[in-house]
């Protein structure tokens, strides 16, 4: 399932934990959550942007993203329901699945 099958509903504070508990690479910042790869190069870690952007546009659920150096992190927040939802899930469990072998 990508992010554009998941529900825009709020997600409850239970919601939100438990999703957490099976996604351990992602942190709760406020209404948001934030994963940090490292790459083992800049390349590696654009690279790892451009298949993250694709998804993304696939789903139509887009991550804020910062990139410093080798170092990319995504924060998630579905800006129209005004926090988290399973939208954010989903896509965060698509960046687990480019990510893995990339985090270094
Ligand atoms: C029409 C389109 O689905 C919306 O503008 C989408 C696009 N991508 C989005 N991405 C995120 N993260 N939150 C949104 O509310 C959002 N809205």
């Amino acid at each position: 399932m990508d992010a554009s099958e998941h529900s825009d509903t709020l997600l409850s504070e239970a919601e939100v934990a438990t999703a957490l508990e099976s996604q351990p690479r992602w942190v709760r910042d406020g209404d948001t959550i934030v994963r940090s790869v490292r790459a083992a190069t800049y390349l590696d870690g654009i690279g790892l942007v451009d298949a993250v952007a694709a998804a993304a546009e696939a789903a139509g659920h887009h991550p804020d993203i910062t990139i410093r150096w080798r170092e990319v992190t995504f924060t998630l927040s579905t800006h129209s329901a005004g926090g988290l939802t399973a939208k954010d899930f989903g896509l965060a469990a698509t960046i687990d699945e480019l990510a893995a072998g990339i985090d270094d």
